[in-house]
């Protein structure tokens, strides 16, 4: 299997008595989308924090492009390329698409524009603003302010400002919540494409859109991993149909 982008080893976090991450391995290797699912509760959201660096582990290590990251915070994590989305928006709801990526450019770019004019300075967060959102199929509503696009083109939209933030992986958080079953056929369609751009580590109770997307499975029940596997390996894996499945075919 390629390298992994994302490698996690025996990551271990308690609140209390309660061990909400228990000795979890996974990985992520280049152009997969890899999810994670598992009852409500399991410790999925306790482990995209870890990843992310908002949360500190009391154990484990996680390397991040060949890295170890577990020492760095969650702002150097995404300066390195590690991308969060779906949880909390940060999107300016009355600027238009593009310019919120611009802006995302922009705070990329640092102060090295400082010296230009503003409108020098748009000039220079056009193009690869447009780019991000030409990638993430949002080309032809630049224009839109973003409070007025659709739901799910307001989740593309935040992924064209992760690509424009140099994203090399994504950690999605239940990308599907609140959408309906057109929005969603049409969010797992983008996302589909989207494990081209960088790999995808993906927490998702839809499990429709799991089973369509995901390359590899694991299932986090009570903190820990009870199984890693293709879909299919999930699906008629005995354990995973008793602790979380159930009857779901
Ligand atoms: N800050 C905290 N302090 C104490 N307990 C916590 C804290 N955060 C999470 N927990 C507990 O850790 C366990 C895992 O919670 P977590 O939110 O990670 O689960 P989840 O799999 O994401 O659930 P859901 O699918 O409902 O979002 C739960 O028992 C939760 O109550």
């Amino acid at each position: 299997m390629a390298e992994a982008v994302l490698a996690i080893r025996d990551l271990c976090k308690s609140f209390g008595a309660l061990r909400a991450t228990e000795n979890v391995s996974i990985d992520l290797v280049p152009g997969e989308i890899h999810a994670l699912i598992g009852p409500n509760g399991a410790g999925k959201s306790t482990l995209i924090h870890q990843i992310a660096g908002t949360l500190k582990p009391d154990s484990g290590e996680i390397e991040f492009l060949g890295k170890p990251v577990s020492h760095i915070g969650a702002a150097e994590r995404a300066r390195m390329g590690l991308g969060r989305s779906f949880q909390v928006s940060s999107l300016a709801p009355e600027f238009s698409a593009l310019r919120n990526v611009m802006l995302a450019v922009q705070s990329r770019q640092g102060t090295s524009f400082r010296f230009f004019k503003p409108v020098m300075r748009d000039a220079a967060l056009v193009e690869p603003a447009m780019e991000a959102l030409e990638r993430a199929g949002l080309k032809d509503r630049a224009r839109v302010p973003a409070a007025e696009l659709s739901h799910g083109e307001r989740r593309q939209l935040e992924i064209a400002i992760a690509l424009a933030l140099g994203s090399r992986a994504f950690l999605l958080d239940e990308p599907m919540a609140g959408m309906g079953p057109e929005g969603s056929k049409t969010l797992t369609s983008f996302l589909d494409g989207l494990r081209r751009e960088a790999p995808i580590l993906l927490v998702e109770h839809d499990m429709d859109a799991v089973f369509a997307l995901a390359d590899r499975i694991s299932v986090l029940v009570y903190g820990r991993v009870i199984a890693t596997g293709t879909v299919e390996e999930i699906r008629s894996d005995p354990e995973v149909r008793r602790a979380y499945l159930g009857g779901a075919e």
